[in-house]
């Protein structure tokens, strides 16, 4: 789908956080938010899946306004959100947190979890094992394969190599990569690991005390520049 930002602000009470971003993701592209901590990432993208009020401004999926529509509504538009935190359901089995979705979808579900174990195949190996017995890589990856059980159109993640250990943000970073390129995805992606999520996306913003303060383009050569714009 294509993500449309315009002139949005909200924060928490009184107190602003964003302040009149807009940006737009064209179908099947991926835009990282780069900012240092407390520039307000995460609350950019609690605005955009809704659980946090835009305070003004809109938000546009495929041309639809959306940003007065419960975070469910959203959901059933095309969204998948994957929060900081590697969230899964620690007493159930990681195979029986992907079924809770799957299920609701019948047989299309059940193939969308082979296709999210493809992406993903150290999780095959653990399905049996309960959610919070798994490594933070581990539960994380689960996290993302739970959101594309819904066969998302947009896909909001926030920090998703967050305290993991580096083997496995490799296959995550990968996993990602392979999802932009395969289907007519659409990626938001809030990173510390600039580097990475520099190179993997077609464009980048940064974020600075809730404002856009720069914008570029993605990919590999990239970086250096996202660097030299974070280190002002
Ligand atoms: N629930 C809340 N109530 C009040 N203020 C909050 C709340 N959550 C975050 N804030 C404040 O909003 C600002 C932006 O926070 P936010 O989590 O969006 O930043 P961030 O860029 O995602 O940071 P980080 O990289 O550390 O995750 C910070 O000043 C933070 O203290």
């Amino acid at each position: 789908m294509r993500l449309e930002v315009e002139r949005l602000s909200t924060g928490y009470g009184r107190v602003p956080v964003v302040r009149d971003v807009g940006f737009t993701i064209e179908p099947g592209r991926l835009t990282a938010i780069l900012g240092h901590n407390g520039a307000g990432k995460t609350t950019l993208l609690r605005a955009i899946v809704g659980v946090l009020p835009a305070r003004e401004g809109s938000i546009r999926f495929s041309g639809t306004e959306v940003s007065r529509l419960r975070p469910h509504l959203r959901v059933r538009r095309g969204l998948a959100y994957v929060p900081q935190g590697q969230q899964a359901f620690g007493q159930l089995t990681a195979a029986e947190n992907l079924r809770l979705v799957a299920d609701y979808y019948g047989a299309a579900g059940r193939r969308r979890v082979a296709d999210a174990l493809d992406l993903f195949p150290a999780l095959r190996e653990l399905l049996a094992r309960p959610a919070g017995l798994l490594s933070g890589g581990q539960r994380q990856q689960l996290a993302i394969a739970r959101a594309l059980v819904t066969d998302p159109e947009l896909l909001v993640l926030d920090e998703p190599t967050e305290g993991i250990q580096p083997s496995v943000v490799t296959e995550i970073q990968e996993a990602i990569a392979t999802l932009t390129r395969a289907r007519e995805l659409s990626v938001l992606l809030v990173e510390q690991h600039v580097g990475f999520a520099v190179a993997a996306a077609d464009e980048f913003l940064v974020l600075t005390s809730g404002r856009l303060s720069h914008r570029g383009p993605g990919g590999p050569g990239a970086a250096a520049e996202a660097h030299r714009v974070l280190a002002l």
